[in-house]
Parts: C-alpha cells; sequence; structure tokens
C-alpha cells in the first residue's frame, strides 16, 4: 500500500531515539521469509517505563473472580462496558479478555470503585498509560508528520487516545483455539503495543500479504492504523495484525491507540497521494468519529463483544469493507 520508500523512512527516522536496534530481531512466521518483508511497517520503542504486569495480572484475576467487582467498574462506562469477558463463553470470538480504559472513561469511576480496585493495580495501570502518553504521543507523532512530510499535529489536538489491557488468557471457552486476537488494522493513527514477553503478536508483511511475521515477545512496537493512512495520503502504511495463543500459555499486553480528534474530516492532508482513495474520503464525507463508530462494530464482532441488536447488520465485517470504504476498489 504505502511505498517501500516512505515505509522505510519511517523505519530509519523514528530510530535515532525511539527505536531499539541492538537485541532484538525480527522473525518470521515462515520459516525462511526474510524479516525485510516487514519494509519498516512497524517501529520498534524503547520505552521509559514498562507496563506494570504483575498488577496487570492481579487486576484482571480479581476482575474475573468477583462478578461484583466487574460490574462496579463496568458501571462507570455501561455504553460497553470496560472488563470484557465475552471469551468466558463464547469460543468462536477473541480467545482474550479486556479491559478498555481512556482518559475520558477513568474519570468516570467513582473514588469508592477506584479506592477498591487500588490494591489490584487499577491505579498503576492508569499511570503506566498517562506516562507512556507524556512521554511518547507527541514525538511518535512529530516523527510520523516528519517521515510523511505532514504535520499531523493540527489533526490531533485534543490527544483522543484509548488505553487497553489484554489477558490471552488459557481459562477461556476454547481453551486450545490459537485465534487470541483475529487479524484486523486498528482505525486511529498509530497504537504502540507492550507486551509481557510471551510471543504472539504477528504482522502481516505489507508488499506480502497473507505472509505473517513472528513479533519477539519484549518488543514494544508502534504500527500505524487507517486514520494514518489516509491522512497521509498513503505515506504511511496501515498494518495488519493479530495475535496468536500458544495453548496453555498466559500473554498479557497493554495498548495505547492514538486517534485524530473525533471531528477531523478524514481525508488526505496533501493533494499528492501514492494512492487513489474513495470519492467518500476525497469528498470528506468521512469524520473520524463515524469511522470509529462503524470500525467499533466490526472489532466488537470479533471480539463476541457486539450488542445482540446489533450483531445482524451485516455491514463492514471484514478488513475487505473498509478498505472499500477507503479506497473504493
Ligand atoms: O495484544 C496485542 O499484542 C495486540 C492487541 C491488538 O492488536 C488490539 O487490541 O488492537
Ligand atoms: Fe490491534
Amino acid at each position: 500500500m504505502a511505498s517501500p520508500i516512505a515505509a522505510q523512512a519511517f523505519r530509519q527516522r523514528l530510530a535515532p531515539n525511539l527505536i531499539k536496534t541492538s537485541k532484538t530481531t525480527l522473525t518470521s512466521a515462515k520459516s525462511h521469509a526474510n524479516p525485510e518483508l516487514l519494509h519498516g511497517a512497524i517501529a520498534l520503542l524503547n520505552p521509559t517505563v514498562q507496563p506494570p504486569f504483575k498488577a496487570i495480572r492481579h487486576l484482571f484475576d480479581h476482575l474475573r473472580a468477583n462478578p461484583t467487582a466487574a460490574s462496579a467498574l463496568n458501571n462507570a462506562y455501561p455504553k460497553r462496558g470496560i472488563f470484557k469477558s465475552a471469551a468466558i463463553k463464547n469460543g468462536i470470538a477473541d480467545q482474550k479478555f479486556t479491559i478498555d480504559l481512556s482518559p475520558a472513561r477513568d474519570s468516570l469511576i467513582s473514588e469508592a470503585t477506584r479506592a477498591s480496585l487500588a490494591s489490584y493495580g487499577l491505579n498503576d495501570v492508569i499511570s503506566f498509560f498517562n506516562n507512556t502518553a507524556e512521554n511518547h504521543v507527541s514525538t511518535i507523532l512529530s516523527q510520523l508528520g516528519k517521515v510523511s512530510s505532514i504535520d499531523l499535529s493540527q489533526v490531533h489536538k485534543d490527544l483522543n487516545m484509548n488505553f487497553r489491557l489484554c489477558d490471552y488468557n488459557p481459562l477461556t471457552a476454547n481453551p486450545t483455539s490459537s485465534n487470541g486476537c483475529g487479524e484486523h488494522t486498528d482505525y486511529g493513527t498509530f497504537s504502540i503495543i507492550f507486551q509481557d514477553g510471551t510471543p504472539g503478536l504477528e504482522i502481516e508483511a505489507p508488499h506480502a500479504p497473507g505472509t505473517w511475521i513472528e513479533i519477539p515477545g519484549d518488543a514494544t512496537v508502534v504500527l500505524a492504523g487507517w486514520c494514518a493512512f489516509i491522512l497521509t495520503g498513503g505515506r504511511v502504511c496501515a498494518v495488519r495484525h493479530r495475535v496468536r495463543r500458544i495453548p496453555g500459555v498466559r500473554r498479557l499486553s497493554a495498548v495505547l491507540f492514538v486517534a485524530p480528534d473525533l471531528e477531523v474530516k478524514l481525508k488526505p492532508l496533501t493533494e499528492f497521494t501514492n494512492v487513489e482513495f474513495s470519492k467518500e474520503i476525497i469528498g470528506g464525507e468521512v469524520n473520524v468519529s463515524w469511522f470509529k463508530d462503524v470500525m467499533g462494530k466490526r472489532w466488537r464482532r470479533r471480539e463476541g463483544n457486539l450488542e445482540v441488536a446489533e450483531r445482524d447488520e451485516g455491514i463492514f465485517s471484514q478488513d475487505d469493507e473498509i478498505r472499500r470504504l477507503v479506497l473504493g476498489a
């Protein structure tokens, strides 16, 4: 999708202060495939702080074992809930549990609930994400801006962020399933994925669809989503990824998602684009809020968290359909 040159530049120019090139080597899911297949589609981050994985494990264990605590947390955001555990009953959906936070949702959690979850790690988790946002988000945004020659700061004034914890726990409805998180492309500008050392994350080679590259379990990965692809006129590629489970092995991750401001029109911020976009995109008919909503339905279906009434809508169930919306082909 994006030109190899821009993608290469994304990796190289992010390098000076962000990429750890020394110990981390990328290997391919296919035994002899070349890691260069990634063409710089992702960057590796040397983070200032690591997630508090011990606290994250405690928090998931506590919420899973205590439905009252889980309901109290979910009541802070009744529209969708915060702790998602559909995989306890649903063996076809992604076999993981998640805790979905954001600065806005954080402020809705009552003092009583916050206090009751403090000793199970909630505060540590929130300060980790706030710290990461403070230390890395604007730098990554400006580096992405430099490699694409497009000023992304003008459409990221509100810092629209989401924080997600994932628990790929063997105690789900389908313990032998290798599907931790089905293949998908994140909707926003970029995501930072922190891992607890357990492998499982795989990236699809942007120029060799169907070839999946295994990412080492200790790497912290920055990858771009659909909004970056559209805003930069295809100069930054949106990267498909997935998580495979190793039966019997628990894996934890923490993900920080950054997206443009909700009212921003999703159209290239340049007339010189690398690809041809759909007339809806060029015409500025799609804004971030609408796109997030549409994408959200798609990922909630995959994750088994879609409300019954929404489940039958049948639209946008595939990455392909999003691609059609964006590229019109
Ligand atoms: O758990 C991971 O490593 C990745 C999760 C992910 O891609 C997502 O939640 O969008
Ligand atoms: Fe993702």
